[in-house]
């Protein structure tokens, strides 16, 4: 028999918010892009993450939450990579898209953070024009001078701020706001094509309504990409996300639908986490 989160207010509104955005859709009915196997991430001798199995599922959202110090966001930096910068950061277990091992030792990691883009906690646009960050990286992958001009249009038109900065693409990136600097890291990796966007906590350093602008994108953008997101702002999770993966201690405790982990989850630790029982 199902069980139903014990009521309390924080449960109510998360619950409310849920139901008010999260599809019905459950994973097993969606087509999966990257699956995680048996994935471990070690720090030196410290493992943060533990054995996860997930999968990671075409054009929707997932969030990872959890309290501070899970994994979340090791895991999410595992997806492209970005952990190899560490030097005594090491794997196990596999991370297959398209076949490929990502964690094998060839892959050629350049490639795969084009392919898997990545923007970060604080917006950090290079100190250059607006028209510069875009056009930066593109120069690394042989893009011909003729069609920067249309995809720098087009990956500002679809991160929602050419409007905004269509009149001043030479101004610098940091005469921008906060929100609009963090909207132009989303169009400097949406310029470069990729197939999945990894987000970790985009919106913490942001005011409420640059944080809306991006979550409204963030909902726009799964049209067109498969999309990760780090948060611990649980009504954002329910907000954003069709998938959500519940970590606690390096573990996988839950991976769900985002309405049925939020309203009836499966584990203990879920819901006392959803009650605030702990954060
Ligand atoms: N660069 C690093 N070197 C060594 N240990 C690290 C490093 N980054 C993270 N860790 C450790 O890995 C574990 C998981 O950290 P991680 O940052 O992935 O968690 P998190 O859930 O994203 O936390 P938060 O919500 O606070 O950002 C923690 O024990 C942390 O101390």
């Amino acid at each position: 028999m199902q069980k139903t989160m014990k009521n309390n207010k924080q449960a109510e509104k998360l619950q409310e918010t849920v139901q008010e955005h999260a599809g019905v859709e459950r994973p097993e009915e969606a087509e999966t892009l990257i699956e995680l196997k048996d994935l471990s991430v070690f720090y030196g001798n410290n493992q943060a993450v533990k054995h996860v199995n997930m999968p990671l599922k075409k054009n929707k959202v997932t969030a990872f939450i959890g309290p501070s110090g899970c994994g979340k966001s090791t895991l999410l930096r595992t997806i492209n990579r970005m952990n190899d910068q560490i030097p005594d950061a090491h794997y196990g277990g596999q991370i297959m898209y398209d076949g490929v091992n990502l964690l094998d030792q060839r892959i050629d990691v350049v490639s795969l953070r084009k392919e898997i883009g990545m923007v970060f906690q604080e917006p950090n646009p290079f100190p250059k024009p607006i028209k510069t960050n875009i056009t930066h990286a593109l120069k690394f992958y042989r893009t011909k001078k003729s069609e920067m001009d249309d995809i720098v249009e087009s990956a500002l038109k679809q991160a929602a701020l050419w409007e905004e900065v269509k009149n001043r693409l030479g101004s610098s990136a940091q005469s921008l706001s906060g929100g609009q600097q963090q909207r132009l890291c989303i169009a400097r990796a949406l310029a470069l094509k990729p197939q999945v966007l990894l987000l970790d906590e985009p919106t913490s350093a942001l005011d409420p309504i640059s944080s809306a602008k991006v979550e409204d994108l963030i909902i726009e953008l799964k049209k067109y990409y498969t999309i990760v997101i780090v948060t611990h702002n649980m009504e954002q999770a329910a907000r954003v996300s069709d998938y959500t993966s519940f970590m606690y201690n390096g573990d996988l405790i839950e991976f769900g639908s985002t309405s049925q982990l939020f309203t009836n989850p499966n584990e203990k630790r879920t819901e006392d986490y959803l009650t605030g029982k702990f954060s």
